[in-house]
């Protein structure tokens, strides 16, 4: 169900074949663990894709196995529009943003954005290009030489978004990034991810708690339901309006957080009734 009926936003030309599809996918972790069940998802090049669901609905574990982190039980996981390497992954075309910065403390800024090139046999002066355009493009192309101790949690975590970018991904996974920062921060986080996202066509699947942030981020948000994980709803939100403050203080956001929030409701409602 669209949440209100206007025209997608940028990036939508490059949807013609699916760049991940999920089928029927099952996760048993060794505890005996029913992580996931039945888990099925398309993702077009190009979306802003929101995870949203309740504790423990599997919602890290969805993202995880996409970015082959880890095995599946049952069901398949294709990349149609990629070039696929031995482990069925496309080569160097994910990047992968944890809750935490996970930096090196002892490398500088510009160490640890060249950690993943650096893994691709290039040197710094060979990759100091691409290393300053992925600062640049989160906004810290004057904090190379800094370290991880000189930075706030905000700065911290756009090291890490540049980390996950240098490899220039068509895939960017975000696994709540913002869940441990302040409200301003987040929100200002946010809106930069947008701009990247505009900017540069990438596809994001983006894990959250956050109703409010989904609804402001996602051109389409994907409603999990626990025990076992799997979709519950799958909400397109298309709005003419930009994402911004005027945006966050509109009646169509309101809107979109209320179907979200019933839609989350649900979901948790119904995993109750599995118990
Ligand atoms: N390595 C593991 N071994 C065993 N069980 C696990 C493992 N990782 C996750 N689980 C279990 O799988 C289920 C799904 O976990 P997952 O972290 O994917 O959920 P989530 O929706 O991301 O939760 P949260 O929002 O709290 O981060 C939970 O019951 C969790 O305890």
């Amino acid at each position: 169900m669209p949440l209100a009926s206007v025209q997608i936003p940028a990036n939508t030309d490059a949807r013609k074949r699916p760049l991940v599809s999920m089928q029927s996918v099952s996760k048993v972790f060794s505890s005996g663990t029913v992580a996931l069940s039945g888990m099925s998802l398309t993702v077009e090049s190009g979306e802003f894709i929101s995870l949203l669901g309740p504790s423990g609905c599997g919602k890290s574990t969805a993202l995880r196995i996409i970015a082959g982190l880890g095995d599946i039980s049952s069901g398949t996981i294709d990349w149609p529009s990629s070039r696929i390497n031995s482990r069925g992954l496309p080569e160097g075309d994910i990047g992968f943003v944890f809750q935490e910065p996970t930096l090196m403390p002892w490398k500088n800024v510009f160490g640890n954005v060249h950690l993943p090139l650096k893994l691709r046999g290039m040197s710094k002066a060979a990759a100091r290009e691409e290393i300053m355009r992925a600062l640049t493009t989160v906004g810290l192309q004057d904090f190379a030489e800094a370290y991880p101790r000189e930075l706030s949690g905000g700065m911290k975590m756009r090291v890490s978004i540049a980390r996950a970018l240098v490899t220039k991904p068509k895939l960017l996974l975000m696994d709540e990034p913002f869940a441990a920062l302040d409200e301003i921060t987040r929100q200002k986080l946010n809106d930069d991810v947008l701009r990247l996202w505009k900017a540069t066509g990438i596809t994001v699947i983006f894990v959250t708690h956050s109703v409010f942030e989904s609804a402001y981020l996602s051109n389409r948000i994907v409603v999990m339901k626990a025990r076992p994980g799997r979709v519950h709803a799958d909400l397109p939100l298309v709005t003419s309006l930009e994402r911004d403050a005027y945006y966050r203080a509109s009646e169509e956001y309101r809107q979109a957080c209320e179907t979200v929030s019933r839609s989350l409701i649900g979901a948790i409602n119904a995993a109750k009734e599995n118990t």
